[in-house]
């Protein structure tokens, strides 16, 4: 099926020559004269629609006043404006309200050729089946999961907080077909006391100890023919490394208490923003373990390293704000390229926060101007600049903000990166600190 391309335009000559260009290109270009031919065609959905052009003043009205009205989904295609003298103005209000581009006329059709051609090929094919992302590195390591996710072996991710691991490990999970699948359960390694460790990954009996009123199953037992998600492998300590080792060999453990073992048969995909191989090295994680976790090893990339997911992204975070808030969302050019501009170091969860926020702070749901690295709780403008820095006065809350999180930086650095001494240093449990750090989007 060749991508179809929507033309508004009522001029005759200029209608029937961009037909002609567009079907040398291969489109299938589907032209109307007038806006109330269009709006027919957009209230039937657009089947196969890939991009529009469109005039801005046809006989019956402005064609960008109609779009600005139009769902976010509509507005979400690329759409051209071509404007002559006189309707530059109104051009700029639609590319506010989420346009790609407006030309003026004349205008070089080679340039708006080349332009339709890299709105519409790459990403429009790849955005149809993508579940994490359109970018190579992104559509490569969804291309492996669905390779391994059919297989029952363990899969470690890799990469930096807040890249989407968990979204990938729930991918793998929703992958696999198995009619009687169990549950996906995710446990944060780093968030659960040592001490509780063990009682929470394995279980334990009624009376196995004080307060232990009833038996209780454990995160192993739970993930049974499911998915057990462990987060931050690289903090769990070596002993419940020891312990978990031996489970994952005898798919068997005991809860605490218990006399006999318990079995059962889960999927584990393990995830990490540690180096664990420098772990191995130092000591502190067990060789064994980890290469029983990675038999299948996947990285996930840092979002600056992949910017064509985040324009992807964006459009999809505010679908879902668009359809909480009941009013479509849109974004103007410039917004987006600050966005694209920006070195998130808290990865999509930054994005998300900062989309967000912007919503938020919007007017009329349209996001035209970048947020102030103030009004951002983490702070992280492009390089990552201290907040604190120069004579701006921050909003108190901005201002906690950003000294917990110099001080937290600090205290991590000061400890290598381990959440355990750092917790300890700072005289707060593992999880406070762990939620802190997701929050200040700061990285062990
Ligand atoms: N491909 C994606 N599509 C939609 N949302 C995503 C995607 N990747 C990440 N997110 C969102 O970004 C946030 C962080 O994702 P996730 O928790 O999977 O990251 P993570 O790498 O596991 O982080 P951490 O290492 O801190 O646990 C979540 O809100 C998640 O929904």
């Amino acid at each position: 099926m060749p991508p179809r391309l929507l033309l508004i335009e009522d001029d005759l000559i200029m209608g029937e020559s961009l037909v002609q260009r567009f079907e040398l290109e291969a489109f299938e270009v589907v032209w109307y004269r007038t806006l109330a031919a269009a709006q027919a065609a957009v209230r039937e959905g657009l089947p196969g629609v890939r991009a529009v052009i469109s005039d801005v003043r046809l006989p019956d009205g402005l064609a960008t006043e109609w779009f600005a009205a139009l769902p976010a989904r509509v507005r979400a295609l690329p759409w051209f404006f071509l404007t002559g003298y006189g309707s530059v103005d109104a051009a700029v209000q639609a590319v506010r309200a989420g346009a790609r581009e407006f030309m003026t006329k004349p205008f070089d059709v080679e340039r708006l050729v080349q332009l339709v051609h890299e709105a519409v090929d790459a990403p429009a094919a790849a955005a149809e089946a993508a579940v994490l992302g359109i970018s190579p590195a992104m559509r490569h390591v969804e291309r492996m999961i669905r390779k391994v996710a059919p297989q029952k072996v363990s899969v470690l991710l890799d990469g930096e907080s807040g890249v989407g691991k968990e979204v990938a490990a729930k991918l793998i999970h929703a992958l696999d077909e198995r009619p009687d699948k169990g549950e996906f359960v995710a446990v944060n390694c780093a968030a659960i006391p040592e001490n509780l460790l063990e009682s929470e990954c394995f279980g334990y009996e009624k009376g196995a100890f004080t307060g232990a009123q009833r038996t209780h199953r454990g995160y192993l037992e739970r993930a049974d023919h499911g998915t057990l998600f462990l987060d931050e492998v690289g903090e769990l300590p070596l002993p419940m490394q020891a312990k978990l080792l031996r489970a994952l060999q005898e798919r068997a453990f005991f809860r605490v208490g218990a006399e006999r073992a318990t079995h059962s048969q889960f999927r584990i995909v393990a995830a990490t923003n540690r180096d664990l191989q420098a772990e191995m090295r130092a000591g502190t994680f067990r060789e064994d373990l980890f290469y029983r976790l990675a038999v299948f090893r996947i990285t996930l990339p840092p979002l600056r390293e992949r910017p064509e997911d985040i324009r992807w992204l964006t459009q999809r975070f505010l679908e879902e704000f668009a359809a909480e808030q009941g009013h479509p969302i849109a974004v103007s050019e410039s917004f987006m390229r600050d966005l694209l501009a920006r070195h998130w170091g808290g990865n999509v969860r930054e994005l998300r926060a900062y989309l967000e926020q912007a919503v938020i702070l919007s007017e009329a749901g349209i996001l035209d101007e970048p947020l102030p690295a103030s009004a951002m709780h983490a702070g992280t403008d492009r390089d990552g600049a201290d907040a604190t820095a120069g004579d701006e006065i921050l909003p108190l809350h901005a201002m906690v903000a950003e000294t917990e999180r110099a001080h937290i930086r600090r205290a991590l650095a000061h400890c290598q990166g381990s959440i355990g001494k750092t917790a300890e240093l700072l005289g707060i449990s593992r999880k406070t600190l762990w939620e802190k750090m997701k929050r200040l989007a700061l990285e062990a």
